[in-house]
């Protein structure tokens, strides 16, 4: 059964709720502080809280993360006494599931805890891999996960599909993804890259042609379309396919039927056709510029990738990933990313997405020869320049991430404090530090997902000193991603 955490001040309020949800049958606890909240989702496992704003120790539009750090990564519902526009944006671009305010409807309430943990249950499922093997994708955000989701539901039909998004985004990771997690994955998924086709070659690599069809057609051969017979055509970049070509698609999608250059009788083969284009091709059908029909026969499923700069929630795992990744294909000791290095990560913008984050993976790698640790000096010199200037662009380029990264910023851990009750420096230290720590091993658990030696060697920490702090801050070792 799901379990709540109120995180409410008013104590009116927390017994009124807590009344509502025990006649729902949630179970439920309630906290007063941003403090008491972060301990308790710490400590234990919790699938949604509910998260008032302005509390005794802090504002909860800017601890949603801290919350979402927590093993368990519960869904965030903020509730508010004062709603306004900006709370509500600010909220949901910290990744909160809803902003709601009070007095709350009874039919609100039940609304939101219907979807929100609906939500999170297909979440937990796609997570735990089950239904649909990730194989290389990487990433944990709330975009990344509902394109798993559009995979999973293409990769179990049969209809075809249009991946679209940025450059670099993963559209033909995705691509071979649906296709291996497809009932065709036995078959070949054949690419075509739609840029490249030779103009008079065109119809005879698609379609194949017989023997003497024209000058150098010695052998008959066969084209890519049988050739994914059984499998799954891509079509790389479909925006570019020349008008001529669109037609002659249509109609081989139409009939699974076309006749090689030169032949006399058509051949058939059954494939799937996967379609990616980073234009908008609506807009082109708009224009007149791509044929509507084969557009709304490419488009029966439609999966759409977030650029980076969206999820940038997804940067740390990704880098750290490719680290390990390009360290074994070198051959070398695994690198260390410093924490200044990942910031600077979380403020770039990332107009190539993940091929440009994979890029400068490999750059710094190189750039950074015997050293052990990666720092922002290792970066190429544009990305290092583009960040700069961000940060004279008024908001300093910090995102929530960057925030959250950044686990020193006394301002997180400080309560505001009445001038006479101002605790000692030694008290104020030991408080951050703990604080510090709880916030690094909830965030050590998820990025090694519970695999301890990772964790070791991701901390520097041993076996004892990792399971002695889990100890030391309360924290059941056992619950959510924690460590097994
Ligand atoms: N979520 C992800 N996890 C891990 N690697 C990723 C992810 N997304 C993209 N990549 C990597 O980024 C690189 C670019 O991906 P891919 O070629 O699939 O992008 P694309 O959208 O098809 O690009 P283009 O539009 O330029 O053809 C590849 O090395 C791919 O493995």
């Amino acid at each position: 059964m799901p379990r709540l955490l109120i995180v409410d001040d008013d104590p009116e309020f927390l017994n009124a709720l807590g009344r509502v949800l025990t006649h729902m049958g949630q179970r439920h606890v309630g906290t007063r502080s941003l403090a008491e909240g972060i301990k308790e989702v710490f400590a234990h496992p919790y699938d949604l809280v509910l998260l008032d704003v302005i509390l005794p120790d802090g504002n909860g539009l800017e601890a949603i993360r801290h919350f979402q750090m927590a093993p368990s990564s519960p869904e965030v519902v903020i509730i508010t006494e004062y709603g306004d526009g900006d709370g509500a944006e600010l909220a949901l671009r910290n990744g909160a599931w809803d902003y709601i305010e009070k007095p709350i409807a009874m039919t609100t309430l039940r609304t939101i805890l219907k979807r929100s943990l609906e939500y999170r249950n297909k979440k937990k499922e796609f997570l735990s891999h089950k239904t649909v093997r990730r194989d290389k994708i990487i990433g944990t955000s709330r975009q990344l996960i509902a394109s798993l989701e559009q995979l999973a539901r293409a990769a179990r039909s049969k209809g075809n599909v249009l991946i679209t998004g940025e450059t670099g985004t993963g559209k033909e990771l995705f691509a071979r993804a649906i296709h291996d997690n497809s009932d065709r994955r036995d078959g070949r998924m054949v690419v075509v890259d739609c840029t490249n086709l030779p103009r008079e070659l065109r119809e005879s690599l698609l379609f194949g042609h017989v023997k003497g069809a024209f000058t150098g057609a010695h052998e008959s051969k066969i084209g890519l379309f049988k050739n994914a017979d059984g499998g799954t055509i891509f079509l790389d970049e479909v925006a570019e396919l020349a008008s001529p070509l669109q037609k002659s698609m249509l109609r081989v999608l139409q009939e699974g039927r076309f006749r090689p250059v030169g032949a006399n009788v058509e051949v058939s083969s059954s494939f799937r056709v996967i379609a990616a284009t980073n234009q908008n091709l609506r807009k082109m059908v708009e224009d007149g510029v791509f044929r509507k029909d084969l557009y709304y026969r490419l488009n029966a499923h439609n999966l759409h990738l977030h650029p980076l700069r969206e999820r940038k929630e997804d940067i740390p795992v990704l880098t750290r990933h490719y680290m390990e990744e390009i360290c074994n294909e070198y051959g070398i000791a695994l690198k260390s990313v410093s924490r200044e290095l990942m910031r600077v990560l979380c403020r770039y913008t990332w107009p190539g997405n993940v091929r440009e984050l994979v890029n400068t993976v490999y750059a710094c790698i190189d750039n950074a020869l015997n050293e052990k640790i990666i720092y922002p000096h290792h970066l190429p010199l544009d990305i290092r320049v583009a960040v700069a200037k961000s940060s004279f662009s008024g908001n300093g380029g910090h995102s929530p991430l960057e925030k959250e990264l950044d686990v020193t910023d006394p301002q997180i851990y400080i309560p505001e404090l009445e001038p006479e009750n101002l605790p000692t420096l030694k008290e104020v230290r030991n408080k951050t530090i703990s604080t510090l720590e709880v916030s690094y091993l909830s965030a050590l658990a998820r990025v090694s997902c519970g695999n301890v030696s990772k964790a070791c060697s991701i901390s520097g920490l041993s076996r004892a000193r990792l399971y002695e702090l889990f100890k030391k801050h309360d924290l059941n070792i056992r619950h959510g991603r924690a460590f097994t």
